[in-house]
């Protein structure tokens, strides 16, 4: 059996009096999806951000290749998001006043590490490559989603962190953007932790884990 790419132990979330969630364990294999199903509130975007320290936790541990990610200080955690991360957000927005291409490109950007003809791959992967001088304000939901897509593996993370990638996707858009993350994600061999209240969604993982009264459960 091969190392998993992140194991995560003994996760614990309070707020106030209020147990979120407590010693929650999970395992992450190379290039394997998992879907993180659960009611509204049940802590889902709680556990995502917390696996990547953007919401700090009571107590636990999370190792991503070898690294323990809560006992880097904040500079180290910046840098391994910034390396090893992807992020598609809804909350975390393509930025309104760059191009299709500037977004797309701003991970490599960050790293100090431009390559354009990267970005032009990507751009093509997702579709977009006659949008790519276009502003994100020309653009439909689904496009904005394909360009989050995009952004989120252009500069190839070890794993990609999806809330809600298709929350407010009609189905067809859902089903296409659904399907493109899973081939760039097979393609890159990374691996990916979507949280989604959708089933159609959730069937295009490989496991599906439920968040239900503070315990992760098989669905
Ligand atoms: N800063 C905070 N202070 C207190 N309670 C909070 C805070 N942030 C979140 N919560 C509570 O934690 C619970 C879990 O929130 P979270 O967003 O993780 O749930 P979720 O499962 O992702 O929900 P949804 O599916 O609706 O997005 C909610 O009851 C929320 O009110």
């Amino acid at each position: 059996m091969d190392v998993p790419l992140l194991t995560a132990t003994g996760l614990t979330k309070r707020y106030g009096a209020q147990t979120l969630f407590e010693h929650l364990s999970l395992t992450l294999h190379r290039g394997e999806m998992l879907a993180l199903l659960g009611e509204s509130g049940s802590g889902k975007s709680t556990l995502l951000n917390g696996l990547a320290a953007l919401e700090p936790l009571d107590r636990g541990q999370v190792v991503l290749q070898g690294r323990d990610l809560l006992a880097l200080d904040e500079s180290g955690q910046a840098r391994l998001r910034r390396e090893q991360l992807g992020f598609v957000f809804q909350a975390f927005h393509v930025l309104p006043h760059l191009n299709v291409r500037d977004n797309v490109a701003l991970p490599l950007l960050l790293q100090g590490k431009p390559d354009a003809r990267r970005v032009t791959e990507m751009l093509e992967a997702v579709g977009l490559g006659a949008q790519a001088r276009h502003l994100p304000r020309q653009l439909s939901g689904g496009q904005l989603q394909r360009v989050a897509i995009a952004r989120a593996l252009v500069h190839r993370p070890v794993l990609v962190l999806a809330d809600e990638p298709t929350g407010n996707l009609d189905p067809a858009h859902a089903d296409q953007v659904m399907r493109l993350l899973r081939q760039q994600l097979r393609e890159q061999g990374a691996a990916c932790l979507l949280v989604t209240h959708s089933a159609h969604a959730a069937e295009l993982a490989d496991r599906r884990l439920r968040l239900e009264d503070g315990r992760l459960v098989e669905a």
